[in-house]
């Protein structure tokens, strides 16, 4: 079954990244594009993932895993490369609301990360449910091109506008009608 694609608020939520090597630092770069609380534990930690620590303020514990401790967090994003311990967190959470990702196994995933570009507030994330990661990259490099300058600060207009003229159908025909404009002219080779 394919994955729901929702986008979570991360603000205020308790989340654990377990391990600190390449990958987690990857998973990690990503989070702190959308939150800044977020807690580490690790037995090793590798330098970039150090560095994000140190200059976002990240809670790091430099030690192994214990179990049960998965259980404190909301969300549990496991990337270390001992495979059984993936497995062991997915199977401690289950009887809690707890969401795991595991970046090894899609077994033991709740949810997964997808390819996304972030341009103020829109982000388009593709994902191909796990069948090809790096196809949801070569993608998501394709729509970074096609993608106008600027397009932050259209949907900056557009969020003030909406929040200055009352709802309504006159609204509704507006709105439609800039953002069809705009992508007739920014946007390549769309006809309607
Ligand atoms: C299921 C998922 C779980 C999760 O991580 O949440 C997962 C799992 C695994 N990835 C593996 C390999 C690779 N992953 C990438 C890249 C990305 N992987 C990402 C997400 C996901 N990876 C989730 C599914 C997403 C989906 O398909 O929709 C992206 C999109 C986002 C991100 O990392 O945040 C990011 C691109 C970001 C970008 O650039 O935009 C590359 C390419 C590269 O790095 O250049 C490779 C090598 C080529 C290949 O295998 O395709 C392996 C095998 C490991 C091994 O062989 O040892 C597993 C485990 C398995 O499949 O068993
Ligand atoms: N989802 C994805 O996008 C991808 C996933 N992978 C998978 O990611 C996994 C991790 O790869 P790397 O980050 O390159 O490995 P790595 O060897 O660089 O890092 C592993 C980290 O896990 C930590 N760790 C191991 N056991 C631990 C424990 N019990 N408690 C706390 N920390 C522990 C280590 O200290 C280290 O920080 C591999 O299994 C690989 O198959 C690989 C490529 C892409």
């Amino acid at each position: 079954m394919s994955y729901f694609p929702a986008f979570f608020q991360l603000e205020g939520k308790r989340i654990l990244l377990v391990g600190g090597g390449h990958i987690a630092a990857e998973k990690l770069e990503k989070l702190l594009d959308f939150c800044k609380e977020i807690t580490i534990v690790a037995a090793e930690v590798s330098e970039p993932v150090a560095t994000m620590a140190r200059e976002h303020c990240l809670t790091l514990l430099v030690r192994p895993y214990r179990s049960g401790e998965a259980l404190e967090y909301d969300l549990v994003i496991v990337a270390t490369d001992t495979v059984e311990l993936h497995r062991q967190i997915f199977e401690e959470t289950r009887k809690a609301r707890v969401l795991v990702n595991s970046v090894d196994d899609t077994r033991y995933c709740d949810f997964i990360f997808p390819s996304y570009v972030k341009r103020g507030d829109l982000t388009v994330a593709f994902s191909t449910s796990g069948a090809s990661p790096a196809f949801a990259r070569q993608i998501r490099r394709w729509f970074e091109q096609v993608l106008p300058e600027g397009v932050e600060g259209f949907l900056a207009q557009m969020r003030k506008l909406r929040s200055e003229l009352p709802k309504g159908k006159e609204r509704m025909e507006r709105f439609e009608r800039m953002a069809k404009e705009y992508v007739k002219e920014n946007f390549p080779s769309l006809r309607n």
